[in-house]
């Protein structure tokens, strides 16, 4: 019998098998042009596995430019830069290069050479997919012979995964502090790797005509959990619901992209840069990730899988506006959301007006 395609992995299902080896501490095999490539991840490889790729002398350390700019590396490879090991480089020397929160606490001694040859594509998709599993960008690669079949591969020219389309899994009445008849409803990647929610307050039905009035809210644990006063999500996140009953109606939207899409692992080292003096878009850069890697497009399929086609939309950041209008939402008016001002969060809001474009109060 030929064995039906049907029942093996696609690209984008090995992209998502191949992030949760590296978060296990596995490696990952890599198509380079001389042959295949192992990956392991910095931040979860035990250091048995870290010492058997570089024992043979050929591993490298790929980290972001950013980074790479910390560490006074020179950078030939545009967005990151590649280090020689040694046999003998240690777990913990490999994790002190790699993270830059631990740096006040283990001091480097450089200097350190920086590699110019070779492919630097193969280092950009590993710490591609570092990013896509929301560990630090930065990884272990070492050219191996031979690879096993237990191992998960990344074929080669397989780009990374776009967001996978979202499936409604299950729905139900929740009554909650600010509306009693809420609805909640879950979402699902097709991949598996995330779920997000939409909070239905009142009557929101799929032929609702008028713009219903929405807010697309990123997961913040330390805000909307813990009353974290360092930013301001809880208070916009009740307030949004208060004001959706006041009005009558409306959906919030509650993505699981922590940390503006870095994690909270990644949130709590920008957190410690910060307690450093450095601001929120610096301290994003250091770890070696973009201002802001969050994906709207969900938000979009979502609105649509409630038959949502026009919104009054709760934001103070007009980004979410021009990204929805892109995904075919039709954002008939922009409602600001300024509450939960604090002393601990007055440069944070700060930042997000002067450099992430927010629309000051
Ligand atoms: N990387 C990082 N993320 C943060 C920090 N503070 C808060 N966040 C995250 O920022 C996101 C805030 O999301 P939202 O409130 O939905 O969006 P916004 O862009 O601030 O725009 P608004 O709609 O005006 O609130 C959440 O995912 C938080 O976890 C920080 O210092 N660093
Ligand atoms: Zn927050």
């Amino acid at each position: 019998m030929i064995f039906p395609d049907a029942l093996l992995p696609s690209d984008a299902e090995l992209s998502v098998r191949a992030q949760s080896d590296l978060k296990a501490g596995l490696p990952v095999v890599l198509h380079g042009a001389d042959g295949p490539v192992l990956a392991l991840a910095a931040e979860t490889a035990p250091a048995e596995r870290l010492a058997a790729l570089t024992a043979p002398g050929r591993a490298v350390l790929a980290i972001s430019a950013w980074r790479a700019g910390t560490l006074k590396i020179r950078v030939y490879d545009g967005d990151l830069a590649r280090i020689a090991l040694s046999a003998d480089t240690t777990r913990a020397e490999i994790r002190a290069l790699s993270d830059p929160s631990n740096d006040l606490s283990t001091p480097l001694k450089g200097p350190f050479a920086a590699i110019r040859d070779g492919a630097a594509d193969i280092a950009r998709t590993a710490l591609a997919l570092a990013r896509a599993a929301r560990l630090m960008p930065a990884m272990v690669l070492a050219p191996v012979d031979t690879v096993p079949p237990a191992l998960t591969r990344i074929a080669p020219g397989a780009g990374l995964p776009r967001a996978a389309p979202l499936d409604r899994v299950a729905s139900a009445r929740l009554p909650i502090r600010e509306d009693t008849q809420t609805r909640l409803h879950l979402y699902r990647s097709a991949t598996g790797e995330v779920e997000h929610y939409a909070v239905q307050i009142g009557p929101v039905r799929a032929d609702s005509a008028g713009p219903v009035l929405t807010r697309v809210h990123s997961a913040c644990f330390t805000g909307d959990v813990l009353g974290s006063l360092k930013c301001d999500c809880g208070p916009q996140l009740h307030a949004a619901l208060a004001r959706m009953a006041e009005a009558g109606g409306g959906l919030l939207l509650y993505l699981n992209q922590e940390g503006r899409g870095i994690g909270l692992a990644n949130k709590l080292r920008a957190y410690a840069l910060q307690d450093q003096g450095f601001d929120t878009v610096e301290a994003n850069h250091r770890l070696g990730f973009d201002d802001d890697l969050r994906d709207f497009a969900a938000a979009a399929a979502i609105l649509r899988d409630r038959g949502v086609a026009r919104v009054r939309l709760m934001t103070n950041n007009p980004r979410k506006v021009d990204i929805l209008t892109r995904h075919g939402i039709e954002v008939v008016e922009r409602v600001p959301l300024w509450v939960g001002r604090t002393e601990f969060n007055a440069d944070y809001l700060r930042v997000k007006a002067e450099r992430s474009g927010h629309i000051p109060e």
